[in-house]
């Protein structure tokens, strides 16, 4: 296939997609929640830390190898999970599972996929982590089943958002009045009554479904109770819920906005990082998500202290490209800045990557708690 004149970074590679997707899809995958603050914040507070490098330091042999959850990994670069991958490209979850296999790191599945968790895992080769991803609802035998179908499908973690008790308001999405065409099926729903994603199910499905009461007691310790899977925390912002998830045996958090898709004027992913790190002290993997579109967005993330970087629509575009090549070229492109920022800032390894290699901004922002005691700057 030719690839002369293919996106040569992900700023283009999102221009592209743009171009060729119709505009409701488009506005799904782009959009964030209201002003979309949050949204642009992922990606502007990337470019407040600098780079600090380091010269002469032998840059003939690198390698961004690392482990994760115990298992090694050829880089800490991965697929968050996204609902509706259909809606870029007709081979959707079966392609990207074929790209982050061929690129071995790690794919986070969304229980929203319009491909069945067994065959996406099916079309991997063994080179690549499978997590799926979990919400979970008032109907708990739903969720259960899900974590059986996963489990014996060989998935090696859980990933429980937990920042969408509801989901956030895009307001593109309600202009647009987007619903998904209604050839695309929430494949892991089949037995469940499910006549596609289209009409208005696909928003009320969520909320009229959704545990609303979800708790860390009523939510962890019930899913504990049916699986030994490792659970991993997705939405995680503050170091409070951090020693929660701790206390509560979860084996590590994403810090995360959800793409700034629920809560607009939530801090930016990068932002909440180093508090988040701080509160796990090695107790439990800390990864992010939000706003990387550069190699040095994801050396700054493993600077300031994340064990993995996550990335969504970067994949979700290149899916729209050239499905399976598409995804695999964003991931590439990614992989290929990293290891080049690698070795401009005089690194080797992905465990050499510390906070020595940043400038963090600090003192714009201070939070306190309920006794007026200062717990937090940024
Ligand atoms: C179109 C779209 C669908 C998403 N669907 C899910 C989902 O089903 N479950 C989930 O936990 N997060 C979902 N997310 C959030 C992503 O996992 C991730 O947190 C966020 O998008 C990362 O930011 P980025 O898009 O800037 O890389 C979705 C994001 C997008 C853009
Ligand atoms: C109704 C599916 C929710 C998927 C999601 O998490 C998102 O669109 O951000």
């Amino acid at each position: 296939m030719d690839s002369a004149n293919d996106p040569v970074c992900i700023k283009d590679l999102e221009a592209i997609a743009r171009s060729v997707m119709p505009s409701g899809a488009w506005g799904y995958y782009d959009s964030g929640a209201n002003d979309e603050q949050t949204k642009n914040n992922n990606m502007s507070a990337f470019d407040e830390y600098r780079l600090h490098p380091r010269m002469l330091r032998d840059m003939s042999k690198i390698s961004t190898e690392t482990t994760v959850l115990g298992q090694r990994v050829r880089t800490p670069l991965g697929v968050a999970p996204c609902a509706l991958h259909k809606l870029a490209h007709a081979d959707g979850e079966l392609a990207t599972s074929r790209a982050a296999s061929s690129h071995g790191s790690i794919m986070i599945l969304s229980t929203y996929s319009t491909t069945s968790l067994e065959r996406v895992i099916a079309e991997g080769d063994g080179n690549t982590q499978y997590w799926m991803q979990l919400y979970v609802y008032r109907e708990r035998q739903v969720s259960e089943s899900i974590v059986r179908r996963a489990e014996k499908a060989g998935f090696k973690a859980l990933v429980l958002t937990v920042d969408a008790p509801v989901l956030g308001r895009r307001l593109v999405d309600v202009r647009n009045k987007f619903s998904p065409p209604s050839h695309l099926h929430l494949e892991n729903f089949v037995q469940a009554n499910n006549a596609g994603v289209g009409s208005e199910t696909f928003g009320t499905q969520f909320g009229a479904n959704g545990d609303q009461s979800l708790s860390w007691e009523n939510g962890i310790a019930w899913l504990q109770s049916i699986t030994k899977l490792p659970i991993i925390v997705k939405g995680i912002l503050t170091k409070e819920d951090t020693e929660l998830a701790i206390k509560h045996g979860c084996a590590g958090v994403i810090v995360s906005n959800h793409g700034g898709r629920q809560l607009d004027g939530a801090l930016a992913s990068i932002d909440a990082l180093p508090q988040v790190v701080a509160a796990a002290r090695d107790k439990i993997e800390v990864y992010m998500d939000g706003g990387v579109r550069r190699g040095t967005d994801i050396f700054k993330a493993l600077a300031l202290g994340a064990r993995a970087v996550f990335v969504a629509r970067p994949v979700l575009w290149g899916l729209a490209y050239k499905g399976d090549r598409g995804a695999r070229l964003a991931l590439e492109l990614l992989q290929k800045e990293l290891e080049l920022t690698m070795m401009l800032a005089g690194t080797t390894s992905i465990e050499q990557i510390d906070k020595s290699f940043v400038y963090q901004p600090v003192n714009r922002w201070v939070r306190y708690n309920k006794q007026g005691e200062l717990v937090a700057k940024l």
